[in-house]
């Protein structure tokens, strides 16, 4: 059995200067845990008080500690969407080095406002950075990305490290990861948990798989972007872990949007429901986050709904391929897959629930 590590990051948010020449280096060690044993990572105040680290641009990858500590290298980031955006500006906010890309430009603009350096392509990005993040949509995309003409891979060598937090099936991230491995640089999966808010209050879970080392190198990057941080051994380990979490998701959303119609049909009010469910034990965020909008039909985008679609469909995947039953994700999928052939791919993914109206 694999090893794992579960971190989080205190209830307070990590001092701005966590990237910058003042930054704070926490003293620590890196010890992989069994799986289930999550520490809470926790501050040493005469720590905080004696150890300022010094700013210095390097080009090998920093030591920085799992629990704690500074990165101090320049930081590359890949994909600015919905998720991307957010994710980068932390890191800016932060004190970071960052320089970004984006297919689309002018998504790079807000970003270069804040402080971001440009570069004209993945390569690019990749051979002027210690360290490339790339938040894509999809498998084809994240493998463009990386592995393309002009990809990350062409700019990546010994000394560097490649993270992709895109959610992809296992075998895309194990393909990725060789080719970036073969450069000389490290290799760390890490999709996330969470969406477009924990994404903007740097509250993201990091499920992440891959070089250890790298993990703990970035780990300081990790805090400033996320709540928590799992790292799970091989890559594909995070990837399938992800794929998991997201299956789950998106049988609840559609569940959920079955009962809303139905209370409706049979003359409950739906706005009552949401209420009763978000005091019981089969309460959760998303459902009280997301049905009054759902019952007034709207479905502003915080997860696009084709990406939940994508996910179902590789968690499907990833079920054949150890003969694993699940019958309602498959389900979930095809009213995904008649949402999205409905024109619902962009919107939220509660928007699932159009699916289900018999006048469509
Ligand atoms: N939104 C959410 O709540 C969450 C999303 N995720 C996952 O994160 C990833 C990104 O999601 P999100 O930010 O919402 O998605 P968006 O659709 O908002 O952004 C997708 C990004 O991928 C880029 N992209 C798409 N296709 C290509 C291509 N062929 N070549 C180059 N770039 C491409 C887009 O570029 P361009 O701007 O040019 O279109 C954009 O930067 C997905 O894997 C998603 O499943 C994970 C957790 C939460
Ligand atoms: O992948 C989506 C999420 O909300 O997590």
């Amino acid at each position: 059995m694999g090893r794992f590590l579960s971190l989080s990051k205190p209830s307070t948010k990590l001092p701005l200067y966590a990237c910058s020449s003042m930054a704070v280096a926490l003293t620590s060690t890196f010890s992989p845990r069994p799986f289930f044993q999550f520490p809470r990572f926790k501050r040493n105040p005469s720590s905080l008080l004696n150890s300022i680290a010094p700013f210095s641009v390097s080009s090998q990858l920093s030591n920085a500690t799992a629990e704690g500590g500074s990165f101090s290298g320049r930081v590359g980031f890949l994909g600015l969407g919905i998720m991307g955006t957010p994710m980068a500006l932390n890191l800016i906010k932060a004190g970071c080095d960052v320089t970004v890309w984006n297919r689309t430009k002018s998504k790079c603009d807000q970003l270069i406002n804040q402080g971001a350096k440009y570069q004209a392509s993945p390569a690019d990005v990749a051979s002027s950075c210690d360290v490339t993040f790339a938040m894509l949509a999809d498998p084809q995309s994240a493998v463009d990305i990386a592995c393309g003409v002009n990809g990350a891979v062409k700019g990546m060598g010994p000394g560097k490290g490649y993270v992709d937090v895109s959610t992809v099936d296992g075998a895309t991230s194990k393909s990725i990861s060789e080719s970036i491995k073969e450069t000389g640089a490290l290799f760390l999966e890490a999709p996330v948990s969470g969406s477009k808010k924990p994404a903007e209050d740097g509250q993201l879970i990091f499920l992440t798989a891959g070089d250890a080392s790298l993990y703990e190198t970035v780990a300081p990057l990790l805090n400033i972007m996320g709540k928590s941080k799992f790292y799970l051994g091989e890559v594909g380990n995070g990837a399938a872990m992800k794929l998991v979490v997201n299956m789950i998701m998106g049988s609840m959303m559609a569940s959920f949007s079955e009962g809303l119609l139905l209370s409706e049909k049979v003359g409950l009010d739906p706005n009552v429901l949401v209420e009763v469910v978000s005091q019981g034990a089969i309460s959760a965020p998303m459902f009280s986050l997301k049905g009054p909008s759902m019952v007034q039909g709207k479905y502003p985008t915080a997860f696009p709904l084709k990406h939940q679609q994508k996910d179902l469909r590789l968690a499907l995947g990833l079920a054949e391929s150890v003969s694993q039953p699940i019958p309602m994700a498959a389900a979930a999928n095809e009213l995904y897959k008649a949402a999205k052939s409905h024109g619902f791919s962009d919107q939220d993914f509660s928007a699932v629930v159009e699916a289900l109206k018999a006048n469509l």
